[in-house]
């Protein structure tokens, strides 16, 4: 379990998230919502421990990580799988440099183990035999897909996704869904979504929590979120029309 405590997290005198309450349990695929700049990716980062907040504690598996100095973090971050905002690959390494690079910094795998790694993880992105290519190389869905392969390599308990279906087409975002549910079955990991892709988050997310003005103002079932009568956040999933307008313009 995950938890946010009263979490505040300012710059100077802006105040980004003021008082955040959050739990995110075993296994579930949390999916967060909200606009351009309300704060989603500064959760992640806060969860992973790239960033410390101005107040409040932050809680991984009942251990409260706010203190945490790099050495711990170090060791937290080992259950811990991230796939970055634009794939965020290596570029001077290969694909399978690139998903051996965790297995390598952090295990005392032989690199035959290592290479038993590459391939089980691109295959279950479904990149088989593409070791030996290098980033520049691939279409923007094959970056995300060889991103997620690297942010599974040691098996995570949790895996947290920054945007991973922007800048994709909409056959390419389904793939990219699929796998993050695929990869919460396969892995029994927690996920955590951050997206502005309200199809990425009605497909792979349980729940869905929605970020505005530096607070949670809905955290529900995605069955419950889809129904809900808050106008601001129909809006938002409407992309700014509310479901009556849109009945009138088609
Ligand atoms: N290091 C920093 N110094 C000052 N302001 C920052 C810093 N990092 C983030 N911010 C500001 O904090 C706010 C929240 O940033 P964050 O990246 O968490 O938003 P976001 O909801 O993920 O946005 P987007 O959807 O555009 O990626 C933004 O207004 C951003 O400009």
């Amino acid at each position: 379990m995950i938890s946010l405590r009263d979490v505040t997290v300012a710059y100077g005198s802006q105040v980004v998230l003021d008082g955040v309450d959050l739990d995110i349990c075993d296994g579930e695929t949390l999916a967060i919502l909200g606009a351009s700049g309300s704060g989603k990716s500064t959760i992640l980062r806060l969860i992973i421990g790239l960033q410390k907040p101005t107040r409040g504690r932050i809680f991984v598996d009942g251990a409260d990580i706010t203190p945490y100095d790099e050495e711990q973090l170090n060791e937290m971050r080992r259950n811990m799988g991230m796939v970055f905002q634009y794939s965020a690959l290596f570029d001077s390494m290969t694909v399978g440099e690139n998903v051996a690079f965790g297995p390598r910094q952090r295990t005392r795998c032989s690199e035959e183990e290592i290479q038993a790694i590459v391939r089980e993880k691109l295959s279950l992105v479904g990149l088989e035999g593409i070791e030996d290519m290098m980033p520049n190389d691939l279409s923007g869905g094959m970056k995300k897909r060889v991103s997620l392969a690297r942010a599974i390599a040691l098996d995570p308990k949790t895996i947290l996704y920054d945007e991973p279906t922007a800048g994709l087409d909409p056959l390419r975002s389904m793939d990219i869904n699929r796998l993050i549910v695929g990869m919460q079955r396969h892995l029994k990991a927690t996920s955590i979504l951050v997206t502005h892709d309200m199809r990425s988050a009605f497909y792979a997310a349980d729940r869905i929590a929605f970020l505005q003005g530096g607070r949670f103002r809905l955290i529900a079932p995605k069955e419950e979120f889809k129904h809900t009568e808050d106008r601001e956040v129909l809006q938002f999933i409407y992309g700014g029309e509310l479901p009556e307008e849109r009945e009138t313009m088609l």
